[in-house]
């Protein structure tokens, strides 16, 4: 298996929710093991600020699909959550990116690994720290990248 990292966004339809449910079916998707869930972070959103602020985490996934295997099992589970795409960066009940998968760099049509805007969104950052503080982001571990932008804005849920 191989380790790939994901990140969970919701906007809609009880966001905290949709989180916790996409967190448990990370662990159903087949050949797959959910290792790590974050914390869940709330944020204003990024971007257009008409729409509601964000739930956020991030998982690390023990895999055996390739990352197009897996990013097509992500994406059929944000169709579950009825993801209707209205306008670009507008509201969604669940956003699943592929962040990070093991030795893999890639610009793919469907796919840029690592995901191009991890190190600018501490949403993302922020989370992936928490479970994988040693990665690196080219020279730079995510921990110092993380400290480097800061929780402005974030606030950490209780875990329960
Ligand atoms: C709309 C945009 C850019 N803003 C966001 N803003 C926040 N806080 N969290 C997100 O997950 C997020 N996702 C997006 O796609």
């Amino acid at each position: 298996p191989r380790l790939a990292y994901i990140g969970l966004g919701s906007n809609l339809d009880d966001p905290e929710h949709q989180v916790r449910r996409a967190l448990a079916e990370l662990e159903a998707l087949p050949l797959t093991r959910l290792e790590a869930g974050s914390p869940l972070y709330r944020s204003a959103p990024m971007g257009p600020q008409d729409q509601p602020p964000f739930i956020n985490a991030v998982a690390r996934l023990a895999t055996q699909l390739s990352p197009l295997a897996l990013l097509d099992q992500l994406q059929a589970l944000e169709q579950r959550h009825r993801r209707v795409r209205r306008r670009h960066w507008g509201p969604r009940t669940l956003d699943l990116d592929l962040l990070l998968y093991e030795g893999c760099r890639a610009r793919w049509p469907r796919l840029t690994l690592p995901h191009p805007g991890i190190a600018e969104r501490n949403f993302v950052l922020v989370p992936l720290a928490d479970i994988a503080p040693d990665e690196r982001l080219g020279d730079t571990p995510v921990s110092g990248l993380a400290r480097a932008l800061g929780r402005d804005g974030l606030q950490r849920l209780a875990s329960q």
